[in-house]
């Protein structure tokens, strides 16, 4: 695994998110869920919990966007990069953005999986940055395994958990 320079990481316990922004291809209370469960798949390791808000300005703004959208990182269309986070702190700070001329799919073959790529992302919106191990989450490209079942692996929960140390209650 690898961290950010400077190893930036969320100081508070709680991390408020919101969904600002959705994509045409999923419902949203599925993108809601699935967004949910991602960030869960990292709370479950670490001391840090995350609380969701509608409204105002959240820690980690979760969005879907095609090509320049505010940023300096415009999209691309179909393909190439699916996605961008930025690492924790303010303002942009935590932010994820997904390319919305992506085909946005759960537990199909087709398509990219959301929760996959949601869980990379979040990653990121956490601090880690990418890892040479291709089973992980934080490996640098999409595309190495079947996303229909997947956990996080054991270079991912040691890389977030330097930052954030374990849960307290093992
Ligand atoms: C790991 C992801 C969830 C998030 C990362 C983006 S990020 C910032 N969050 N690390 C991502 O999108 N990686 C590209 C990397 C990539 C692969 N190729 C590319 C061709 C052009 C540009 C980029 C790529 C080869 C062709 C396959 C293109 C489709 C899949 N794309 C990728 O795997
Ligand atoms: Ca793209
Ligand atoms: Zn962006
Ligand atoms: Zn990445």
């Amino acid at each position: 695994y690898s961290l950010f320079a400077e190893k930036p990481k969320w100081t508070s316990t709680v991390v408020t998110y919101r969904i600002v922004s959705y994509t045409p291809d999923l419902p949203q209370s599925r993108v809601d869920e699935i967004v949910a469960k991602a960030l869960s798949l990292w709370s479950e390791e670490i001391p840090l919990s995350f609380r969701r808000i509608r409204f105002g300005t959240a820690d980690i703004e979760i969005g879907f966007a095609r090509g320049a959208h505010g940023d300096f990182h415009p999209f691309d269309g179909p393909g190439n990069v699916l996605a961008h986070a930025f690492p924790p702190g303010p303002g942009l700070g935590g932010d994820a953005h997904f390319d919305k001329d992506e085909l946005w799919t759960d537990g199909s073959r087709l398509g990219i999986n959301f929760l996959y790529v949601a869980t990379h992302e979040l990653g990121h919106s956490l601090g880690l940055s990418h890892s040479a191990n291709p089973d992980a989450v934080m490996y640098p490209t999409y595309g190495n395994g079947d996303f229909r079942s997947f956990r996080l692996a054991w270079d991912d929960i040691e890389g977030i958990q330097e930052l954030y140390g374990k849960k307290s209650n093992e």
